[in-house]
């Protein structure tokens, strides 16, 4: 993989970004002053806090997201509990399969997820040419080397005993200290903690906010009058307890999540407004182009890859679309996105297909937002644990058909006295079988006489399944006129982690001025910096306050973030400090605006300046803020304006 570079070109310097970051306080590790406290012997790890610059940062893209899907398509905005009962992830699947597959260095203790061990040492043999820890081992030959990069082309698809294979057949060991490691072992990434005095009642920290959703879907669906297809959306924290947190910002273990359940007929995958997007090209890496064993995406419009098949369906294809637009609007650089589908065994069992927005950085490519058709999976296990339906009962347009259908029913006479306590769980289980099942048992209950049934939640015995004769269930085919359709719908979820995107974001607009390392600039859009203008008095003399504090409030009025500048540093450096801010628009005010009014406007990417009579400046900012005008436009109607000591430098 190419080296990143900033936006101008230069190679990127990691150490030099984060001092920008740490020394303008855009993030910190949270409880810093503990971890450096003698005998402190908590994990801090993955855990930040994010300063002034940082929250406004990450407020201004959440509102942007809110803007560019909530309102813009009326989705359903909800707010659920992060405190989930356990059952709730039982029967999500989580509590068995959320799990990471990790790998123990004995020796040091230290604990390592099994992928990300065996593509940094691909990686970095790949890098130095060599096969093994130090540049004395033996030259990487060709074969070797080809090898390993068709791994690294599909590390996500590997499960743990396959990596534990890798690790065996490429001595692969942990690269901080060369230690042997244990074979990989799965990790449950969830947060687990009680409820109440009593801790009975076992919970977990949401790793997702999406089951929220699902579980409101019979009253989103009433609040939405019943109409098909809409969509909820939630943003708020997540909890994963990452096996080795690392990476700053990108994997942490508490993180804000903006998600969208879009909830669409199986039947009709289509979405009205797939028009808009149709020609948009997205840098596709499919699954066919990773299992060759290569990394370079294809541009292909949204409208060709859905007729191809290469993206499964319209709405899904409608939604890749629309996230890279939203990248782009908050000012991702576009050659550093790509679209990558997920290999069959890294997508969950019931998704039909799934892509994830990958962001270029000094860390290599990371996902920041995963796009996933998850069919009818959640609602189905949900319904069917609870004995809610999760579905959508739409009136036939053309009148009542026949259907026929397979019938379960239960002897309630004898049911009660036979299962006593357990008679409504039994009952419950029953009505729980779908379509293919009951054609199944019906064969069984013929030739054997009995079935046996798994019922949702434990029996007084603690069974889950119960053995039920012919004498007590029937299941027959039966034909019924039937005047509405009854589905569950299918979901798409595209998910977006705020932190890793936000992340990326810096490390992309992050460049300094030539032949100067320490004047960093961060070219933030005006639609996210966290000040949009800076306000400078040429000195700190009383005279010029109550224009400052004019000039603000008129900005503030127009809801333009700003912020005034009174310090006694030069006007160079109290600039050069708003450029590492990523502040896009400096105003000066000087001794001119006492005489005549006039203020300057600065643009801090090319540095230039503009000057003119302060109604016309300001309108000038207004018009930068809502996009109706560049630079370029006002550099050409304002008067330039260059004046010693109000310059950079
Ligand atoms: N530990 C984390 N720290 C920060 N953001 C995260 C973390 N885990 C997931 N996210 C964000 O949440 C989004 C959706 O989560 P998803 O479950 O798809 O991630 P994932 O596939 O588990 O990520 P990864 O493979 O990197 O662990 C991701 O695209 C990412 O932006």
């Amino acid at each position: 993989m190419a080296p990143m570079t900033t936006l101008k070109g230069d190679p990127f310097d990691r150490t030099l970004f984060e001092s920008v970051t740490k020394r303008r306080f855009f993030f910190t590790e949270s409880f810093e002053i503990y971890r450096v406290a003698p005998n402190f012997q908590g994990d801090n790890r993955g855990l930040y806090d994010y300063g002034p610059p940082g929250c406004a940062l990450q407020a201004n893209i959440v509102d942007l997201w809110r803007k560019h899907f909530v309102l813009e398509e009326n989705m359903l905005e909800l707010d659920c509990t992060v405190i989930t009962p356990e059952p709730v992830l039982k029967t999500s699947g989580h509590v068995d399969k959320f799990a990471d597959w990790m790998c123990k260095d004995a020796a040091r203790g230290e604990y390592l997820r099994a992928d990300h061990l065996v593509e940094n040492v691909l990686a970095s043999r790949l890098a130095r040419g060599v096969n093994g820890p130090s540049k004395n081992s033996p030259k990487l030959d060709e074969a070797t080397a080809a090898e390993y990069q068709n791994i690294l082309a599909k590390i996500d698809n590997y499960d743990g005993p396959e990596l534990g294979d890798l690790i065996t057949k490429f001595d692969i060991r942990n690269p901080d200290g060369n230690g042997e490691v244990l074979p990989p072992m799965p990790f449950n990434l969830m947060f687990k903690s009680t409820v109440g005095p009593s801790a009975a009642a076992p919970v977990y920290l949401r790793p997702e906010t999406a089951q929220g959703q699902f579980l409101n879907f019979r009253k989103l669906l009433d609040f939405n009058q019943g109409a098909m297809p809409f969509a909820s959306a939630s943003i708020g924290k997540s909890y994963r307890n990452e096996i080795s947190p690392r990476s700053g910002l990108l994997r942490v273990r508490e993180f804000l999540m903006a998600e969208i359940e879009h909830y669409v007929d199986p039947e009709k995958k289509e979405h009205e407004r797939f028009d808009e997007v149709t020609q948009l090209r997205l840098p596709l890496l499919d699954k066919g182009t990773q299992l060759a064993g290569q990394t370079t995406p294809r541009n292909v419009s949204i409208e060709d890859a859905v007729k191809s098949g290469t993206i499964d369906n319209e709405t899904l294809g409608y939604f890749l679309g629309r996230i890279m637009l939203f990248l782009l609007k908050i000012g991702v650089d576009p050659s550093k996105i790509r679209f990558r589908q997920h290999l069959d065994n890294e997508m969950a069992h019931y998704a039909c297909d799934c892509w994830d927005a990958e962001l270029l950085t000094s860390y290599g490519w990371i996902e920041c937002v995963g796009c996933a058709d998850r069919s009818a999976y959640d609602l189905t296990v949900h319904s069917k644990f609870t004995g809610t339906p999760l579905v959508v009962k739409e009136a036939l347009r053309t009148g009542p058909v026949k259907v026929e259908r397979w019938q379960a029913s239960l002897d309630k006479k004898l049911v009660g006295p036979r299962f006593k306590r357990d008679a409504k769980a039994v009952q419950a289980s029953v009505e729980a079988l779908d379509q293919p099942l009951l054609e199944k048992l019906a064969t069984e209950l013929n030739t054997t006489g009995s079935v046996t049934v798994d019922t949702a939640t434990p029996l007084a015995d603690g069974s889950s399944s119960v053995e039920l004769s012919r004498d007590l269930l029937t299941i027959q085919k039966v034909t019924r006129l039937e005047t509405v359709r009854e589905y569950t719908p299918n979901v798409i979820e595209p998910s977006f982690g705020i932190g890793r995107i936000l992340y990326c974001l810096l490390e992309q607009v992050y460049w300094h001025r030539p032949q100067d390392v320490a004047r960093a600039v961060l070219s933030l859009p005006l639609a996210v910096a966290p000040t949009k203008v800076l306000i400078v008095p040429i000195s700190a003399q009383v005279q010029f306050t109550p224009i400052t504090r004019k000039l603000s409030s008129r900005l503030r009025a127009f809801g333009i973030a700003n912020n005034i500048d009174s310090s006694g540093a030069s006007i160079g450096k109290r600039y050069a400090r708003n450029d590492e801010l990523g502040t896009p628009l400096g105003i000066t005010v000087d001794f001119d605006t006492l005489a005549n009014g006039s203020i300057t406007l600065r643009e801090r990417d090319t540095t230039s300046q503009v000057r003119g009579p302060e109604d016309e400046v300001l309108q000038a900012v207004k018009n930068l803020v809502d996009g109706t005008e560049s630079w370029h436009q006002i550099a050409g109607r304002l008067a330039p304006f260059s004046a010693h000591g109000q310059n950079d430098d």
